[in-house]
C-alpha cells in the first residue's frame, strides 16, 4: 500500500437548500417523491457486487401511512455473512493496496453524485422510509452524507501528512495500512448519513465491510448503496447485509476475521455485542477495534440569566424535530422557577402550534415514530406520566396509529428530579421539565450531570458570562457536545465533530480525524541508508 502524493479538493459544507415555495428543489423533490411513492421495490443483498435473493422477506412501510408498502427485502442469515464476510477478504486485496487517493476518488465523486442528480432520490427515499419532513431530510440525506464524504478524505489527507522525524542517514515512515480482517457496519434506522458514513468510513481507510444497515431504513440504506456503485465503488468492499440483529450479527462477531466493529444505536445492543466480541477474543487473529455511538438522556439546562425566547424556541426544536428521534435530542430540562412561568408559556404555545402529519404535506413540523415497536414504547412512557403523582402533561400526550404512528409532541413537568422520564432515553417527542429553586442553582447542576448514565449532548442557556464559564466548567463531563445559547442537536461535519462519552458510547467523533485513526493499524518504517557492517559499540575500544 502506497500513501501517495496527492491534495485532497478543500472541503466545504454543504449548503442546505431551504424547500420554499417556488424554488427548483421543492418542485424536484415533490416529483421524486411522487415517483417513488408510486411503485414498490424489491431490495435484496449486495454480496461481492453481486444481487443475492434468500426468499426470507421482509417488509418496508411508510410509518405517517402504515398502509403503504414501499419495499420487500430479502434478509440474511449466516450463510450469507459468511459469503460477505469471504468476498469483503477477497476485495481487500486490492482495495487496501489502492492508493488512497483512489479510494477517495469515489467519495468524493459518491459525493458529488448526492449534491446534484442523486438528492431528491435520498431526500424522498429517507422521508417516505423514516418519515423526515424536507428539511430534517435535507440536513441528513443530503447534506451531512456530502459532508462526510467531502471530509473524511480531507482527514486521510492529513493524517497521512503526519510522518516522524527522520535522522540523518534514515528515513523513518508511517504507513496507514489498513486492519487486517473486515470490518462490521450496523447502523441505526434514524439517520440515513449514519447509515452511509459508518461502512465509509473505515472502507476509505483500505478496510473493506459487511453492512448490517436496520431493517426500519433499508430503503434508504438500499439508495445509499445505489450511490456508492454509481460512484465507482468495486464490488466487495461493502456488501449489504440486511437482516435481523442477530442472524447477521452473531456469525459476523463469531468470525476470526473481525477486525473492527463501527456501530451506532442502542446502549443495551452495544454492550450486548462488545460483551460477545470480550467471549469471542481467543478466536480472533487480533484485537477488534470496538466503535460505538449509543443512546442520550439530553439536555437543556436553563440558567436564571437566561433569554426565555431562546430557551424555548430551543427546546422545541431540540426535543421535537424529527419526533424526538435523534440520540441528541433535547429530553430533560432543568428550569429556574423565576423563569418558568414565562418559559412555560412561551414553550406551550409553540408546541400548540407544531403541525404534525404527513411530511409529504410541507406544512408538517413533525411526522410519525418509526415503526409500532417506537409507538408503543412511547405512549408506555407517556403513560407512566399520566399515572404519576410526580408528574403532569403540560401538552400532547395523545397517540394515534390509526394511520401512521403518530405521537403528539408531549411537555410534562415533574416534581421529582429523578422521575422515570428524567433518566431513562424515550426515543420520541417527550420533554421533561424539572423546576429548580434558583436558590438551589448548584443542587439543580449536580442534579443534571448525575441523573443520567448518559454523556452525549447537552445544552446551556445564560447571558451571564460568569454563569456560561462556569457551567461550561462544572457540567465538564456531561456531554460530549456541549452548546452554549443553542439547541442540543445539529452537528456539523467539520463543525462539531460527533460523540459522547459515558454510557453514550467510545467518543470517537464520527466525521473527524479521531474515527478515522480506529480504522488503520499504523506500521513504523524505518530505512537505514548505510547500515552497520560492525557489531561493536564505539565505548569498547580501549583507545
Ligand atoms: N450516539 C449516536 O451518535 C447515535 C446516533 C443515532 C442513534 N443513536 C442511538 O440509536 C438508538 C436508535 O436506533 P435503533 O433503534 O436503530 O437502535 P438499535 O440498537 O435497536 O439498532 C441498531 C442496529 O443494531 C442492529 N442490531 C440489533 N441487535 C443486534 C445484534 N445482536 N447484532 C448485530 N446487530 C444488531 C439493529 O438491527 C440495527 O441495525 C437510540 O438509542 C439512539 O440514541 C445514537
Ligand atoms: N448528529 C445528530 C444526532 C445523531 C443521532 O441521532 C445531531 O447532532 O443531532
Amino acid at each position: 500500500m502506497s500513501n501517495g502524493a496527492f491534495r485532497i479538493p478543500d472541503p466545504r459544507n454543504e449548503p442546505v437548500l431551504s424547500y420554499a415555495p417556488g424554488t427548483p428543489e421543492r418542485a424536484a423533490l415533490k416529483a421524486r417523491l411522487a415517483e417513488l411513492s408510486s411503485r414498490e421495490i424489491e431490495i435484496p443483498l449486495v454480496i461481492g457486487g453481486r444481487e443475492v435473493r434468500t426468499g426470507r422477506i421482509a417488509e418496508v412501510r411508510v410509518p405517517h401511512r402504515h398502509g403503504q408498502r414501499l419495499a420487500r427485502f430479502h434478509q440474511a442469515g449466516p450463510a450469507e455473512v459468511q459469503a460477505a464476510i469471504e468476498a469483503a477478504l477477497e476485495a481487500r486485496k486490492t482495495w487496501s493496496a489502492m492508493p488512497p487517493h483512489d479510494r477517495a476518488a469515489v467519495l468524493l465523486k459518491a459525493a458529488d453524485l448526492l449534491a446534484g442528480p442523486w438528492r431528491q432520490t435520498l431526500n424522498a427515499a429517507t422521508m417516505l422510509g423514516q418519515s423526515k419532513t424536507p428539511y430534517q431530510a435535507e440536513i441528513d440525506s443530503a447534506c451531512e452524507i456530502i459532508d462526510f464524504w467531502r471530509w473524511n478524505p480531507h482527514f486521510m489527507e492529513r493524517m497521512h501528512h503526519d510522518q516522524p522525524v527522520s535522522p540523518p542517514g534514515q528515513w523513518n515512515r508511517t504507513e496507514y495500512r489498513a486492519l487486517e480482517g473486515f470490518v462490521f457496519a450496523v447502523t441505526p434506522f434514524n439517520f440515513t448519513s449514519i447509515a452511509a458514513n459508518l461502512p465509509t468510513a473505515p472502507a476509505l481507510m483500505g478496510n473493506t465491510v459487511v453492512w448490517k444497515p436496520a431493517s426500519s431504513a433499508i430503503y434508504s440504506a438500499w439508495h445509499v448503496m445505489k450511490v456508492l456503485e454509481a460512484a465507482g465503488l468495486p464490488p466487495g468492499v461493502i456488501n449489504f447485509v440486511p437482516g435481523p440483529g442477530r442472524a447477521v450479527g452473531d456469525p459476523a462477531l463469531g468470525s476470526a476475521d473481525l477486525a473492527g466493529l463501527h456501530f451506532t444505536g442502542s446502549t443495551g445492543v452495544f454492550q450486548q455485542m462488545w460483551r460477545t466480541i470480550g467471549e469471542n477474543l481467543p478466536r480472533y487473529h487480533g484485537y477488534p477495534r470496538i466503535v460505538g455511538e449509543t443512546g442520550g438522556k439530553d439536555f437543556v439546562f436553563v440558567h436564571p440569566s437566561a433569554d426565555v425566547d431562546a430557551s424555548a424556541t430551543a427546546l422545541v426544536r431540540g426535543a421535537f424535530e424529527y419526533q424526538g428521534q435523534k440520540c441528541s435530542a433535547a429530553s430533560r430540562a432543568y428550569v429556574p422557577e423565576s423563569l418558568w412561568p414565562q418559559l412555560r408559556e412561551r414553550l406551550l404555545g409553540m408546541v400548540a402550534e407544531i403541525k404534525m402529519g404527513e411530511v409529504e404535506d410541507f406544512t408538517t413540523f413533525m411526522g410519525a415514530v418509526i415503526d409500532r415497536g417506537a409507538f408503543d414504547s412511547i405512549r408506555k412512557h407517556i403513560g407512566v406520566a399520566r399515572a404519576s403523582s410526580q408528574a403532569k402533561i403540560l401538552a400532547g400526550g395523545g397517540c394515534d396509529d390509526s394511520k401512521g404512528f403518530f405521537v403528539e409532541p408531549t411537555v410534562i413537568e415533574t416534581v421529582n428530579p429523578h422521575f422515570k422520564l428524567m433518566e431513562e432515553e424515550i426515543f420520541g417527542p417527550v420533554l421533561t421539565v424539572y423546576v429548580y429553586a434558583d436558590i438551589r442553582l448548584d443542587e439543580a447542576l449536580e442534579l443534571c450531570s448525575t441523573t443520567s448514565p448518559y454523556g452525549l449532548t447537552g445544552a446551556i442557556f445564560a447571558r451571564d458570562r460568569d454563569a456560561v464559564a462556569d457551567l461550561t466548567r462544572r457540567l465538564a463531563d456531561t456531554a460530549g457536545n456541549f452548546y452554549v445559547n443553542d439547541k442540543p442537536t445539529g452537528a456539523v461535519v467539520g463543525q462539531q465533530p460527533f460523540g459522547g462519552a459515558r454510557a453514550s458510547g467510545t467518543n470517537d467523533k464520527a466525521g473527524s480525524i479521531a474515527n478515522l485513526y480506529r480504522w488503520v493499524s499504523i506500521r513504523s518504517i524505518k530505512e537505514t541508508f548505510d547500515p552497520a557492517v560492525r557489531f561493536e559499540y564505539p565505548y569498547m575500544r580501549e583507545r
